[in-house]
């Protein structure tokens, strides 16, 4: 399925799935001390706030034709107290639950970081960044609520009903009935409307998703929208996607709006109705105007929890269906994890074999095919050849970024795919052509490395990789700031900070794909004889659009058509008058 763009919705359609709600009690389960007293205090706060209605029966019954004022002081006194007493015990409640609801968040948003670090690149191949945070931070804020105070009020609210209703039939049964006479209707209604408004909730939150993924796109490719003009264009589409978010949720607020539209009127005519025929039938029956007045208090009251019950079962509804995503999410397989029996790979010594590798990154397109080769341990080897050719797809899988179609990649005579993922990797130095910038200090970035390097290693580092001297030029030196990205450095700087990362980190076999490719001819001379001592006993790979940077190689690979064409030295390529002797040449004369 395509996923992976902005304007494609994400299938939400499947039924409501009363399973994701179950296994979300993993996570209540773990609040539960903490939700029970909240129960308890929500329910002796309800219970005393339904006092009220028989303390007025009591006063305008008895103690106001009594003219007693000493005891109607006395009876404001306790209603104003029942009210105080029912206050305070509902915001108790109120502070245990945020708790709980972020201790929820807390626990969801945790499992869910943690399986996103171990999803293989595929995953996030596959989908838009912004799909996957929306997940994260907005489906994981709104399924908090549903699953704490959400559980808490749907039983408090079926509590409370019951109450109301005992409290009703105690004062009258006749008027009790025609109450709940209201209840089918009510239920017919819902019955109705509740699979449209279900889905229009559905369509909202994909909408949403939709939005964000292009929000975040966008933000990431500002230069780029910049550079072309597509300012307005970006806009047009902006504008759709928000246009598309604003009409559905305006769907859905209208199925919510008819929820309280249909219990207030229904709350009405009931009432109407409890007046009518509680005055037809007042005295000398056993219906006095305090009963009437009560029993319209309680009519009213008896709606509420309805209308709160419907509501928290549309909040259940969309609940369920971000549940669905979220643990879609945590079920996400690891396919490139560690194999049942994988062992630690001893210390590398660097020999590395391809033995009739294939690979393809989707079904049936392979882009390598019966790759065989063998690397002896501190030989530097470079990969050179036509874009799209496979240069990255090779040194992908030395770290098993990915699982092989086909073949085995060995270290050491190790079949990588049977070593932990984590001692292969700890022992690989990978360098990007787009050299990632974490934010927070020059130092803390070149010590991501290594965690426990010193300051004097992280500058050691950076002075063989010939960043010291730029770094110290800013005023804070190591201590400066950057942002997410590195905006406050150039191309270049980024890729020296990266070097000196990957040199602390001090790995056995060594990856450059581009990683030089913005660093000036000068700066790229001292940086090789830097380079020369970082690759000196480690095994490199090295890919390099500019030849000039892998002539020195031990062994140049030319990849392509789903292989390796020419291998050799240069001199041996050049004499050869193959296609690395035309790639070199053109080079030479475009310089
Ligand atoms: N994540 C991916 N999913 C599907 N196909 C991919 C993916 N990454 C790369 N490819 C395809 O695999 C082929 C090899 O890509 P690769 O990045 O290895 O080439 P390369 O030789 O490193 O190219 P360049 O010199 O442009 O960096 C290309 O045809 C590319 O379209």
């Amino acid at each position: 399925m395509a996923r992976n763009k902005f304007d494609i919705d994400e299938n939400l359609e499947s039924p409501f799935d009363i399973r994701h709600f179950r296994r979300a009690l993993v996570y209540i389960k773990r609040q539960k001390k903490p939700m029970i007293v909240a129960f308890l205090l929500s329910a002796l706060s309800a219970a005393i706030g339904l006092t009220a209605p028989l303390i007025m029966r009591h006063v305008i019954d008895v103690t106001i034709p009594e003219k007693d004022v000493l005891s109607l002081v006395g009876w404001s006194a306790l209603l104003l107290i029942t009210i105080v007493v029912s206050v305070i015990l509902a915001t108790f409640r109120s502070r245990i639950m945020t708790r709980v609801g972020q201790d929820i968040i807390f626990d969801i948003r945790s499992d869910l970081f943690k399986h996103l670090q171990e999803l293989p690149f595929k995953y996030y191949d596959d989908r838009p960044q912004g799909k996957i945070l929306i997940r994260v931070v907005n489906y994981v804020n709104s399924v908090s609520d549903v699953l704490s105070n959400g559980i808490i009020n749907f039983i408090l609210e079926i509590v409370n009903l019951i109450f109301i209703a005992a409290f009703m039939f105690a004062v009258n049964v006749k008027l009790s009935f025609v109450t709940l006479a209201g209840l089918p209707v009510f239920l017919a209604i819902m019955l109705l409307i509740k699979n449209r408004q279900r889905r229009a909730w559905q369509s909202v939150s994909n909408k949403g998703s939709n939005l964000n993924a292009y929000l975040q796109e966008s933000i990431s490719g500002i230069g780029v929208t910049q550079i072309f003009s597509r300012e307005q264009r970006n806009e047009g589409i902006f504008t759709r996607l928000a246009t598309n978010f604003r009409t559905e949720w305006m769907r859905a607020l209208r199925y919510n709006a008819l929820i309280p539209f249909t219990v207030d009127n229904l709350a009405t005519i009931v009432l109407s109705m409890i007046y009518l025929i509680g005055l037809l039938t007042l005295e000398p029956a056993d219906v006095t105007f305090g009963v009437i007045l009560a029993m319209g208090s309680y009519a009213w009251l008896f709606w509420q929890p309805i209308l709160n019950l419907s509501n928290l079962y549309n909040s259940f509804i969309n609940g369920v269906a971000y549940l669905e995503r979220i643990f879609e999410t945590l079920d996400e397989p690891v396919t490139v994890s560690d194999a049942p029996e994988a062992k630690p790979m001893p210390s590398i010594k660097g020999n590395v074999a391809f033995d009739d590798v294939t690979f393809a990154y989707d079904p049936g397109i392979n882009i390598l095919e019966n790759l065989s080769f063998e690397v002896k341990a501190g030989e530097s080897i470079a990969l050179v050849g036509p874009t799209g050719a496979g240069k990255t797809t090779v040194v992908n899988l030395i770290s098993r970024f990915y699982n092989l179609t086909g073949g085995r990649i060995l270290i050491d005579g190790h079949d990588i795919s049977q070593v932990t993922l984590n001692s292969l990797r700890s022992q690989m130095g990978i360098m990007l052509q787009d050299s990632f910038i974490f934010s927070g200090t020059i130092l803390d970035n070149i010590r991501y490395g290594r965690l426990d390097a010193t300051e004097e290693e992280v500058i050691a580092a950076a002075k063989t990789v010939c960043a010291d001297e730029f770094i110290r030029e800013f005023e804070q030196g190591y201590l400066t700031e950057v942002n997410e990205r590195g905006s406050k450095l150039s191309q270049g700087q980024r890729q020296l900070i990266s070097f000196a990362r990957t040199l602390l980190a001090d790995p056995r076999v060594l990856i450059l794909d581009e990683a030089t490719s913005s660093i000036d001819a000068k700066t790229e001379r001292l940086l090789q004889q830097g380079l020369n001592e970082l690759l000196k006993g480690r095994t490199s790979f090295i890919i390099a659009h500019r030849l000039s940077t892998v002539k020195n190689c031990d062994r140049i690979m030319y990849v392509s058509d789903k292989g390796i064409a020419e291998s050799g030295s240069h001199d041996e390529l050049i004499a050869r008058r193959g296609l690395y002797y035309r790639l070199y040449t053109a080079q030479k004369m475009e310089a």
